[in-house]
């Protein structure tokens, strides 16, 4: 069928607002589509109506703002009917057994089901393990009577957006769509059509859920193997960032950043999707997991060491996100460090302007109240990093110690003192 006869999608209703499906929503309101947003979260819900949503991209809080977004968006706690159903709801690791957690997707497929009408497409954007779409998506569509294929499109089309460059990313990153059908993938095109600026791939649904379980998984492995180069440097004493920058003027060798650990919602998560579906052959990932894993053990004790000689320190710990620059705690990997002092018997106090709001004004009025012994740095926002730098000679002169994990060796907290 020519991509021309497929149905339009005029009507889209996004189920799971949150990270993933709100810029979605916003995307496809801004470009004249009828979206529905549904989430459990009545608050979300509330917020997204009322337009008193805060998101930490300007261009997406544009969008929260626009009028054509706000005429073209509803949010509501259950779905309606519409041409195309996206499921865009967490996916989860059970942290005891490390096993995806479907029971989100599950529950968003069925609230789908009492709404759906021959000819509607459901697309799965959420991150899910292998046959995710065989074994649990189709069974629950055909036990409601459909045929899978036939009157109900399916497609998983799995989101990539980088957090802290979303926007951007919406728009040109490539898609990999994968369908039930020709049909359903080509269709399933449909909603992107109006923002995508980049290719479109399309291929098999299992295929589409390896692909994305891939990627991530081939991130996590590299940033453990560069945090592996960290630790073999350690008993050398030297800085190995300098040693990793040389060794990537080899024209083959990328090797990724060595930190205090890999945190957020996906990298510390999807690698296990691929070990629970064949845990013989997947011992390369978990190790890289493990290595991973150890790393705010491995940050903690460099502090430990950095302090010895201070007796009963009181830490300042700043930063508690997964990464710089956003408000996301998820998985962070500071705050494994700053529990990991603390439950040594360190004085640990923590804060975050991104994620605690405006828990102090300025860095110097916040450690004039705390009067640290030790200013311990652990996520390097920008705004944390500029406002470090005006005051090293302040906290200098008045003996209070800086360890930032910004230095040249990230894995080795720069000490001035
Ligand atoms: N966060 C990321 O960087 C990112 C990037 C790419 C893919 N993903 C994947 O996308 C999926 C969603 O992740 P997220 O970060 O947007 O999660 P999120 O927690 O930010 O948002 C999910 C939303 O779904 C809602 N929800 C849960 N069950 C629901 C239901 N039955 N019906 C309606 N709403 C429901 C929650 O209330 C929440 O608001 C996951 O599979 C994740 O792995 C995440
Ligand atoms: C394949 C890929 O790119 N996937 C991205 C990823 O997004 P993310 O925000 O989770 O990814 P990162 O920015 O890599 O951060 C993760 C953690 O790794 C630490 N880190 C990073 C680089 C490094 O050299 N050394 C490090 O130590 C960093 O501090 C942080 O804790 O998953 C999303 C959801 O699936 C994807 O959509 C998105 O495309």
């Amino acid at each position: 069928m020519a991509d021309d006869q497929l149905a339009a999608i005029d009507e889209v209703v996004v189920v799971g607002t949150g990270f993933v499906g709100l810029p979605l929503a916003l995307m496809l309101a801004e470009h004249g589509k009828q979206v529905v947003g549904v989430d459990i979260d009545e608050n979300l819900v509330d917020a997204i109506n009322d337009q008193t949503l805060h998101l930490d991209e300007e261009q997406l809080q544009t969008l929260v703002e626009s009028d054509r977004v706000n005429e073209h968006l509803e949010a509501s706690t259950t779905p309606r009917t519409g041409d195309a159903f996206v499921v865009s709801v967490p996916t989860p690791l059970d942290e005891q057994t490390k096993t995806p957690d479907l029971t989100y997707v599950v529950s968003a497929v069925e609230s789908i089901l009492p709404y759906l009408e021959a000819g509607d497409l459901i697309n799965i954007e959420s991150t899910i393990p292998p046959l995710t779409c065989e074994r649990t998506v189709i069974p629950l569509i055909e036990e409601a009577g459909f045929d899978v294929g036939e009157e109900i499109q399916l497609a998983h089309s799995p989101e990539r957006i980088l957090p802290g460059n979303v926007f951007e990313e919406i728009v040109h990153n490539d898609r990999i769509i994968g369908g039930v059908t020709e049909a359903s993938r080509r269709r399933a095109a449909k909603i992107y059509e109006p923002f995508l600026d980049a290719e479109t791939y399309y291929t098999d649904l299992l295929s589409a859920e390896l692909c994305k379980l891939m990627e991530n998984t081939f991130r996590d492995v590299n940033i453990a193997l560069a945090n592996e180069f960290a630790l073999v440097g350690e008993q050398f004493d030297v800085n190995m960032n300098e040693v990793i920058e040389l060794a990537n003027h080899h024209p083959r060798v990328d090797i990724l950043t060595p930190g205090i650990g890999v945190g957020g919602h996906c990298l510390p998560v999807d690698p296990w999707f691929l070990n629970d579906a064949n845990p013989e052959q997947t011992t390369l990932i978990t190790n890289a997991r493990r290595i991973n894993e150890r790393m705010p053990r491995v940050a903690a004790r460099k502090v430990r060491r950095a302090v010895a000689d201070l007796t009963d320190p009181h830490i300042l710990a700043l930063g508690l996100t997964y990464k710089p620059d956003t408000n996301d705690m998820r998985n962070s990997a500071a705050v494994a460090v700053a529990d990991d002092l603390d439950a040594d018997g360190y004085s640990v106090t923590r804060h975050d302007r991104y994620v605690d709001g405006d828990s102090y004004s300025t860095l110097s009025e916040l450690i004039e109240r705390e009067e640290p012994d030790v200013v311990l740095q652990l996520v390097p926002h920008t705004e944390t990093v500029a406002e470090l730098n005006r005051m090293y000679s302040d906290l200098r002169e008045d003996d209070v110690q800086i360890l930032q994990f910004t230095g040249e060796d990230p894995l080795d907290p720069t000490q001035h003192d």
